[in-house]
């Protein structure tokens, strides 16, 4: 019997969302489950059949009520944690419409770039928040 096990694999649609003030968008993940009160940027599973971009559209519809245009790729990274191994593709994104509710995370809010240290995120962000740091709010 082979007792060898790989992790499971996500495939992540993420979005950086920017208002109009430069801020971001972050949540907070609920306390319960997997990376239970880390910060995150929002998104989710693409499903079959599904581009990133649409992915993210719709993951950001559901879980924040908003409406969003998807940009430029970011990043994509690959990360393997001790259960789990995720893709993430993160997308630049523009704020367009409704303001952003918790439907399926703790908390939201906007933050500054320099404030993202401020927040404890899962440990593949650390990628995402350094390519941020180069690029700044000009890759939108
Ligand atoms: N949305 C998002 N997910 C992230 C980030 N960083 C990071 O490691 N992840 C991980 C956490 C999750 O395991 C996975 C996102 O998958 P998901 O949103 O579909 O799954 P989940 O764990 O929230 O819950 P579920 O839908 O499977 O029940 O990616 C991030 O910045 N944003
Ligand atoms: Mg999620």
């Amino acid at each position: 019997m082979n007792t060898i096990t790989t992790p499971p694999h996500k495939i992540i649609g993420v979005a950086v969302i920017w208002n109009d003030q430069q801020q971001i968008l972050i949540d907070r993940r609920r306390p319960e489950g997997v990376m239970g009160g880390l910060w995150e940027f929002p998104g989710g599973k693409i499903e079959p059949g599904e581009t990133v971009e649409e992915c993210i559209q719709r993951e950001i519809e559901e879980e924040l009520g908003i409406l969003i245009e998807v940009g430029e790729r970011l990043i994509t990274i690959d990360h393997t944690y001790t259960h789990l191994r995720v893709t993430l593709t993160v997308h630049h994104c523009r704020w367009l419409q409704g303001i952003p509710q918790p439907l399926e995370c703790a908390e939201v809010r906007w933050v500054n770039l320099d404030e993202l240290d401020q927040f404890t995120f899962p440990e593949a962000n650390s990628e995402i928040i350094a390519a941020l740091r180069v690029v700044g709010s000009g890759g939108r």
